[in-house]
């Protein structure tokens, strides 16, 4: 659909209305409760920011916004794989579905939260890559709170085997003063230091240095220590938590990301990878689910 069938579609007066940005097309909302921004390229919620908060999330002022990239910042969704294919297989990083063109399923105000769902069906791409028979069905309810449900199903003949991720960048005021409850005395796969499982201390994180963590078998809610505010994440269905932060190191490696932005962020990401993918037979699917709220220190 071109903007104007989109919007003629699912536009909602003075509340949903789609744009061109850079080619892409993306949809901005605005309600008594939020504002937010979604781009159709990769199903990329860029933007959360209910009203009187800050931003809740981070978006990276040199993020590419084409049609072959991924946006940087905001919540990639990560599927069908997480960080590089296994198996040294082609493929990008995080999988396709980040730089895949979504499409519009439902759109519509319900009091004052937006309820939209964007689906992905197999592509050109996707083919290519040997994954044919899945279907992604990703809901948000954008409101005062922050509800995102990934539902994929397995249309094809055989197993469907994959990891996923909502790689979501939090916009904090500085990342050495920011703590993350939720995760103490867990077990995790250092990405820094050759894979090595190690354990993080009985209090809550403070990170100090480049962080790359996997952490398997783990179903905690997070609690994000920003300042006077507190960013919580529940989620369901979701057995892997990342914590992320590149830190100058891994800051210069990426060009699209300012080498002084890494204060502001840190990446804490509901997922399902490893140890934890998920493997469905014909006809079954899998729902994971995040919730993010707000709150008061
Ligand atoms: O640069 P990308 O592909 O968006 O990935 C960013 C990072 O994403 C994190 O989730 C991974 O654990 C890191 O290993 C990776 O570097």
């Amino acid at each position: 659909m071109n903007l104007t069938e989109l919007n003629d579609h699912f536009g909602l007066s003075g509340v949903l209305t789609f744009e061109d940005h850079n080619g892409l097309t993306r949809l901005q909302v605005k309600t008594p409760a939020c504002t937010a921004t979604v781009y159709l390229h990769g199903a990329h919620l860029t933007h959360w920011q209910p009203t009187g908060a800050q931003p809740v999330l981070f978006l990276s002022d040199r993020s590419d916004f084409a049609p072959d990239k991924a946006i940087r910042g905001g919540i990639p969704v990560c599927f069908p794989w997480f960080g590089p294919r296994a198996g040294g297989k082609p493929g990008p990083s995080h999988g396709f579905a980040r730089i895949q063109p979504w499409e519009v399923a439902f759109a519509a105000l319900s009091g004052e939260n937006v309820h939209l769902t964007l689906t992905l069906g197999p592509t050109a791409l996707s083919r290519s890559l040997g994954f044919d028979g899945f279907r992604v069905a990703y809901e948000m309810v954008l409101g005062k709170k922050l509800t995102l449900r990934l539902t994929v199903a397995n249309y094809g003949e055989g197993m469907l085997k994959y990891e996923e991720a909502l790689h979501t960048y939090f916009s904090i005021g500085e990342v050495r003063r920011t703590t993350i409850a939720g995760l103490e005395s867990a077990l995790f796969v250092d990405k820094t230091d050759g894979l090595k499982e190690k354990e993080t201390p009985p209090e809550a994180l403070i990170l100090s240095g480049q962080t790359d963590r996997v952490f398997p078998e783990n179903v905690s809610s997070t609690t994000i220590g920003d300042g006077p505010r507190t960013i919580t994440i529940n989620k369901s269905n979701s057995a892997t938590t990342v914590v992320w932060n590149p830190w100058t190191e891994g800051s210069v490696t990426l060009k699209d990301l300012r080498p002084d932005a890494w204060p502001g962020f840190v990446c804490v990401e509901t997922a399902n990878t490893g140890e934890d993918a998920i493997t469905l037979a014909p006809n079954d699917a899998h729902t994971m689910q995040a919730e993010i709220t707000l709150g008061k220190a």
